[in-house]
């Protein structure tokens, strides 16, 4: 009783000026409502949760939502809200997550066993499950809205036209996807520009699935998928690479590398797009609470995310130069919004594909991602670079109309034409 009526008043005057809103109620039945009519419930089940708290542990508080000590009630986007006041009026690093965020600055290059497990953990989890909630195509990364009122699988077919049309994809061209998912932009790049398309991905289960899609359409000899690392792909040259929601799984410290990477698997006048979540802080992390590092530890172990200035760096140091810069924040945070909500609607056939725990990792993440998106704290670009040839800058299309529509081929810098005006 005593641990309680303290800790609800430290709470009560720390929340003071924005109270979250939020019912908390207690291991033995009883509660406490920060405002009236609260739209999020958490229960705790014991008075060491409370402490955890009180003294703005999210490292201890992540750990026991997980494991079902905690249990969120109410829609989660409410529930996320209310968490995500709490954090900003609460949180405090523990000593251990402080040493955990300095270490990402020291150069420990994780083992390629460690990147193929981490990668492995994410993606292996269920076809099934991904199934319930992505689109139709299976598209794990950002989709391209129009109006905003699209369904998610318009969206996603829209994003896939989006990143074939800033490649200037043509027919004949060799396209090599990095990190290919579940293989619907090869199909896509493959069917609708006739790239000659080669995906890689690090996760047996996507392998499976892209080549049993790509049997069942006939696809034959234009359409290829390699169980395969992106830095095993020695000695191959591509017209145009795709790296679309993969960057974030190479780590800070092989940045460069995975740049240097790609460079070289580019042929001079090639164009290559990197998609990626950027943070939204200097240090390469999301600028609103860390959240007990829950996305690390539980959903994308061994990833990292950097601020737009340090790609901006990195890709002219690997060769290559930068032509198209677009920012796609709103984006994303949609095409979170409606994941979680596909994800609420399929819960039961969730939680009996992956159990409880993933289930209640997997909720808190999609719907935690939006938040952080609506709010400005992660942001997602899309960088469109080229590899100039020897001596010469590469032509690139006179406006950005392309991007929307390649047909017809658009007027380039480099053509006679223009030079003729
Ligand atoms: C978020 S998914 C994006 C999938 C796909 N690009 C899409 O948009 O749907 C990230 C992908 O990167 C792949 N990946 C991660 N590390 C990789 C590596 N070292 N080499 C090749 N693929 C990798 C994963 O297997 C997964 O397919």
């Amino acid at each position: 009783m005593f641990v309680r009526r303290k800790a609800l008043h430290y709470l009560r005057s720390r929340l003071a000026p924005d109270p979250p809103s939020l019912r908390i109620v207690f291991w033995d039945g009883q509660s406490y409502d920060f405002v009236d009519a609260p739209r999020a419930t958490i229960r705790i089940s014991s008075p060491t949760i409370l402490k955890a708290l009180v003294r703005g542990n999210f490292e201890e508080l992540a750990r026991a939502y997980v494991a079902g000590e905690i249990e969120a009630e109410g829609p989660i986007s409410e529930v996320v809200d209310a968490g995500a006041g709490l954090a900003e009026s609460l949180e405090t690093l523990s000593f251990l997550a402080r040493a955990r965020g300095l270490a990402r600055f020291i150069p420990f290059p994780r083992s390629r066993r460690k990147e193929a497990a981490d990668a492995a953990y994410h993606y292996n989890l269920s076809n099934d499950f991904y199934r319930l909630w992505l689109d139709d195509r299976m598209i794990y990364s950002c989709a391209y809205f129009r109006s905003g009122r699209e369904d998610i699988h318009t969206a996603q077919l829209q994003k896939l036209d989006h990143v074939c049309c800033k490649l200037m994809l043509r027919p004949g061209d060799s396209f090599l996807d990095v990190g290919c998912g579940w293989g619907g932009l090869l199909r896509w790049a493959a069917r609708c520009y006739g790239a000659r398309a080669l995906g890689v991905t690090v996760s047996d289960r996507q392998f499976a699935y892209a080549r049993e899609q790509f049997k069942a359409i006939g696809a034959g000899a234009a359409i290829e998928v390699r169980l395969d690392d992106f830095r095993d792909l020695k000695g191959m040259q591509f017209d145009k690479i795709a790296s679309v929601g993969m960057y974030e799984h190479v780590g800070e410290r092989n940045l460069s590398d995975y740049f240097r990477t790609v460079s070289k698997l580019l042929r001079p006048g090639g164009v290559f797009l990197n998609h990626g979540v950027v943070a939204g802080a200097s240090v390469g992390r999301s600028s609103g609470p860390a959240g007990g590092g829950f996305i690390e530890k539980y959903v994308f172990p061994g990833g990292s995310i950097s601020p737009l200035s340090r790609l901006m760096a990195e890709i002219p140091s690997a060769g290559l130069e930068i032509i198209d810069v677009e920012d796609l924040r709103p984006h994303y945070a949609r095409t979170l919004r409606l994941w979680s909500q596909r994800l609420e609607e399929r819960r039961d056939e969730a939680t009996r594909l992956i159990g409880p725990e993933r289930y209640r990792i997997w909720r808190a993440y999609l719907a935690g991602m939006a938040y952080a998106f609506e709010r400005g704290w992660l942001s997602i670009a899309q960088i469109l670079a080229c590899k100039p040839l020897e001596g010469h800058s590469v032509s690139r299309p006179w406006t950005r109309e392309y991007q929307y529509d390649l047909n017809p081929a658009p007027p380039m810098s480099g053509d006679i034409s223009t030079h003729n005006d």
